[in-house]
């Protein structure tokens, strides 16, 4: 049996990442920390012997960035990507550039968790006239108009991501594929509930950091093994916290 691996990663910080800002699919760039954080996500691979045969990001250029500095680090910039929507981050509606603790401080810190982490919790839907409905923007020009959002839940999140996961990704990690998968926060706890089976209640309290390494392996069957992120885990779970403690009011 060979064992075969999945790399998850999600971006670097993004500039509203810094700011502390709802940001879903607004389309906002790493910080520079940010880009540091994804090169030395590369390095790390590049340490650990990691090589690609085919990578997955969204179309959102902090993810597409951040893969690109992996692929650089990995020394493979040749590596064919494919982009999707389907990988972005999930629609935070009319909550998109507000920031988070003032947010808190408005509704309570009970509230905004529910929007950040709550299964089928959607958080306030934009206005289809709103300038920040994806409808306006030409990369989204083929998505019919169930598929452009007002806004999502994680669980409306996963309605999108699945099927991409069944249908392109999975077939190839399962053809021995190495792949990498540079997306978001949200969209990578999509993948994750799924592969790990974790129920609704406990997605409540899962965080992903900005800009390290997730490895999955699978069996034959594509039975997931194990998953472990690379680095030191005191530094990966104090990253995580400062995810979760984003969303309090200070
Ligand atoms: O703002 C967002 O789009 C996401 C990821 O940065 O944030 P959160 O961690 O609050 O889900």
């Amino acid at each position: 049996m060979a064992v075969k691996k999945l790399v998850l990663i999600r971006h670097g910080e993004s500039e509203w990442n810094k700011e502390n800002r709802f940001c879903g699919w607004t389309d906002v760039d790493l910080s520079e920390k940010g880009h540091q954080e994804a090169i030395e996500a590369g390095k790390l691979l590049k340490s650990e012997g990691f090589k690609f045969d085919y990578a997955y990001t969204s179309v959102l250029t902090r993810a597409i960035h951040t893969l690109w500095h992996v692929l650089d680090g990995v020394e493979q910039p040749y590596v064919p990507e494919e982009k999707s929507w389907r990988l972005n981050e999930r629609h935070y509606g009319a909550l998109q550039g507000l920031n988070k603790a003032e947010t808190a401080a408005k509704y309570g810190d009970d509230q905004v968790k529910l929007w950040r982490r709550g299964f089928a919790i959607t958080p306030p839907a934009l206005e289809k006239s709103d300038e920040r409905y994806p409808g306006h923007d030409s990369r989204y020009k083929g998505l019919t108009d169930k598929e452009l959002p007002l806004t999502e839940s994680l669980a409306l999140t996963i309605e999108r991501v699945l099927p991409f996961w069944k249908e392109s990704i999975a077939p190839r990690v399962a053809a021995g594929e190495r792949v990498i998968i540079a997306a978001h926060g949200n969209s990578l706890r999509a993948l994750v509930k799924y592969l790990d089976n974790i129920s609704d209640d406990d997605i409540i309290e899962l965080n992903i950091p900005t800009g390290v390494p997730l490895v999955y392996e699978f069996d034959d069957n594509m039975k997931v093994i194990k998953h472990y992120y690379l680095g030191d885990a005191d530094a990966i779970a104090a990253k995580a916290a400062a995810v979760a403690n984003q969303g309090k009011a200070k």
